[in-house]
């Protein structure tokens, strides 16, 4: 499910640094919102912003600056939508914008220009920034597909708690505001997982940190340090290597089974087995804020993660894949379904990431199952393009 985060309407304190953080915690999309804000204050904060993340911004106002800043996301407010002409989209879209806009009810998806590429459509619960501002939508809504002209994206009121409902509702994705700049900490904490995950191999060709500085390169910011069958003093000697050219990217660095070499090096997180140290042992080598994630091959393995406190869950193999021996069950896509259909009648939210012989060709129908993300290894490092294939593999996961 596409998740993408609105701006705080209003320009707010150290807000470009907080922005290029949610981009580089993993966020794919940001609209910069910011209604009756003056074009200088815009400028001066987009300025701010790291350029690097400029192709994951849509607009909302003062679309005059995108030529400046090179930004190719135009989004129409209703207002602006309708003083637009027609021709005008068309002219942007065959330019090669994406644009996109918002409506607050379902009737109006009929009208919209095939320019658009998404829709806003809510508010779908109470707003959490817009008081008084009621909900459109009933818990038991559910979009049919024929309504979908274009793939609409639900917004107002969403957060943690109630953003499992936004699937079941059958929109295409979550439209998030308040749940994320009026939280003291973020209770998005699964902002903070990339739903795209490098797994360092070691192939005939390629050592671990050549692996890893392909997939920086190609754009990957979520690499996992995996060294099998090496005692620990080398794969410290590995993952101090690895910690420096990740930081060198701004990327994150998780390291698979290593709680000791994770705390070493301090690395942004730590992947644990169901036959590895148990979670709650693990963050007391490695601390109780540090990112721990957890394999998961059944529903009850989920169950049990979630219990544990783990920040996300590996579930998998998704196919059979050469990369890891000795393999649990393979899931299937329909594993998956089933697994996320019994998580969402439970209630359950967790970052689910899927792992195991996955394909780029794969990853919109995995993701339709709900699941947040996707680690691969031999997809991308078997890549003629991996830049290219890494681009293609954003625009599906965002
Ligand atoms: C994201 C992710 N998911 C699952 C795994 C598998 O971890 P584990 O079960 O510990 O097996 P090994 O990778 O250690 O062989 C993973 N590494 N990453
Ligand atoms: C670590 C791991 N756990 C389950 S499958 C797998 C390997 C993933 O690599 P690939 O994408 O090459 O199958
Ligand atoms: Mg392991």
């Amino acid at each position: 499910m596409k998740l993408i985060a609105i701006s705080h309407p209003e320009f707010i304190l150290n807000e470009a640094e907080r922005i290029n953080a949610l981009f580089r915690d993993g966020l794919l999309r940001l609209h910069l919102r910011k209604p009756g804000g003056d074009i200088a204050d815009l400028n001066r904060l987009l300025g701010k912003i790291d350029p690097e993340f400029y192709p994951k911004i849509a607009l909302h106002h003062h679309h005059e600056l995108a030529a400046q800043y090179g930004l190719t996301r135009l989004h129409f407010p209703e207002k602006l939508r309708n003083d637009t002409p027609e021709t005008m989209f068309q002219k942007l879209k065959n330019a090669g914008f994406q644009l996109s806009t918002s409506i607050h009810d379902i009737e109006q998806l009929s009208e919209l220009s095939s320019a658009f590429d998404y829709t806003f459509l809510g508010p779908v619960f109470d707003s959490i920034t817009k008081k008084g501002y009621q909900r459109i939508v009933n818990d038991d809504f559910c979009l049919k597909e024929d309504q979908k002209t274009i793939k609409v994206i639900a917004i107002g009121g969403i957060n943690h708690s109630n953003i499992h409902k936004i699937k079941q509702m059958n929109f295409d994705g979550a439209a998030v505001l308040g749940a994320i700049w009026n939280s003291e900490a973020s209770d998005f904490q699964f902002l903070k997982i990339h739903k795209l995950q490098f797994i360092s191999n070691q192939t005939a060709g390629l050592s671990h940190l050549e692996s890893i500085k392909l997939a920086l390169t190609a754009g990957c910011r979520w690499i996992q340090l995996r060294v099998k069958n090496q005692p620990e003093n080398e794969v410290l000697e590995i993952a101090i290597a690895a910690k420096e050219l990740c930081d060198s990217y701004a990327a994150r660095l998780i390291i698979n089974d290593f709680p000791h070499v994770v705390k070493a090096v301090n690395a942004y997180g730590l992947h644990l087995g169901l036959n590895d140290m148990q979670i709650s042992e693990a963050r007391e080598i490695v601390g109780y804020n540090m990112i721990i994630g957890g394999t998961a091959n059944t529903f009850e393995d989920v169950l049990l993660r979630i219990n544990e406190g783990a920040d996300y869950i590996g579930l998998g193999p998704f196919r059979f894949t050469t990369t890891k021996q000795n393999l649990s069950p393979i899931l299937g896509l329909d594993g998956y379904r089933v697994l996320m259909q019994k998580l969402s009648e439970q209630k359950l939210s967790i970052p689910i990431i899927a792992i195991g012989g996955i394909l780029p060709d794969d990853v919109a129908e995995i993701l339709a199952t709900g699941i947040h993300g996707v680690a691969m290894s031999s997809a991308l490092i078997q890549s003629k393009e991996t830049k290219e294939t890494v681009q293609k593999l954003e625009e599906i996961l965002c």
